[in-house]
């Protein structure tokens, strides 16, 4: 592959898995919830370790390249059932920008009933791969991305980010975007500059 608008990309398209994906996806978000916020006594911690084993060794047999997998291609999914992503849902997408609601859960805490500083820049930069993308900009990597953390972000509450394209020069494209309860409060900003890649670049 070395067309200049990927670079070296691989072309991902959208996947349409059948229901039970998402089940499957939904479900292991809740097993990592429990994961970080459960002391189990040590019969059902035996219990637990087994039924997690045999299910990854029931999937095992099934992996597949990058790309083919539908996480991460699923466009109507929570985190477009990407176990990676932030499981926040897309309520606006377009060249004036995208918006996305969700909230941090119980294993994106950090301390004290926040999310982890961590996860902020996971939300950002994915937000700004799909504002890049719906601007129609040619496949690009993040060269910075610089948070202002405003308030501490709480976990379990319906949150919105939005961001949008400010400024496009040759192969940069900056991007700023918000993070804010739905009262509007302001938790984060953030801006980022991506670089379009050039033919072959990783
Ligand atoms: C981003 C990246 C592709 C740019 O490398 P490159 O293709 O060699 O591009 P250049 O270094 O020539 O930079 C291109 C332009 O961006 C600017 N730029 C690149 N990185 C920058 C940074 N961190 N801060 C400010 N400007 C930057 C350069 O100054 C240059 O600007 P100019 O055209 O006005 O002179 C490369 O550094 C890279 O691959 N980094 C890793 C990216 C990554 O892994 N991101 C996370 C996953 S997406
Ligand atoms: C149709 C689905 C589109 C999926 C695009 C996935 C792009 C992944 C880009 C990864 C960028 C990064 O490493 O930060």
């Amino acid at each position: 592959m070395s067309d200049t608008p990927h670079g070296g990309f691989p072309r991902f398209t959208p996947a349409h898995p059948p229901a039970d994906f998402g089940r499957l996806v939904e479900a292991l978000r809740t097993i990592q919830d429990l994961a970080v916020s459960t002391d189990l006594p040590e019969e059902q911690l035996a219990a637990a370790a087994d039924q997690a084993e045999k299910l990854a060794a029931a999937m095992a047999p099934y992996v597949v390249p990058e790309g083919a997998s539908p996480a991460g291609r699923s466009l109507e999914l929570p985190g477009r059932g990407s176990l990676l992503l932030m499981p926040w849902t897309i309520e606006k997408y377009g060249p004036d920008g995208v918006q996305s609601t969700g909230v941090f859960r119980r294993y994106h805490l950090g301390g004290n009933a926040a999310a982890h500083g961590g996860t902020l820049p996971l939300l950002f930069d994915d937000l700004f791969g799909l504002i890049q993308h719906g601007y129609g900009r040619p496949r690009s990597r993040t060269a910075f991305l610089h948070i202002d953390y405003r308030a501490v972000t709480p976990l379990d509450q319906q949150l919105r980010v939005s961001g949008h394209v400010t400024k496009v020069e040759g192969r940069k494209t900056f991007i700023e975007a918000v993070l804010t309860d739905l009262d509007g409060k302001v938790l984060a900003e953030c801006n980022s500059l991506m670089v379009s890649l050039l033919p072959g670049q990783p």
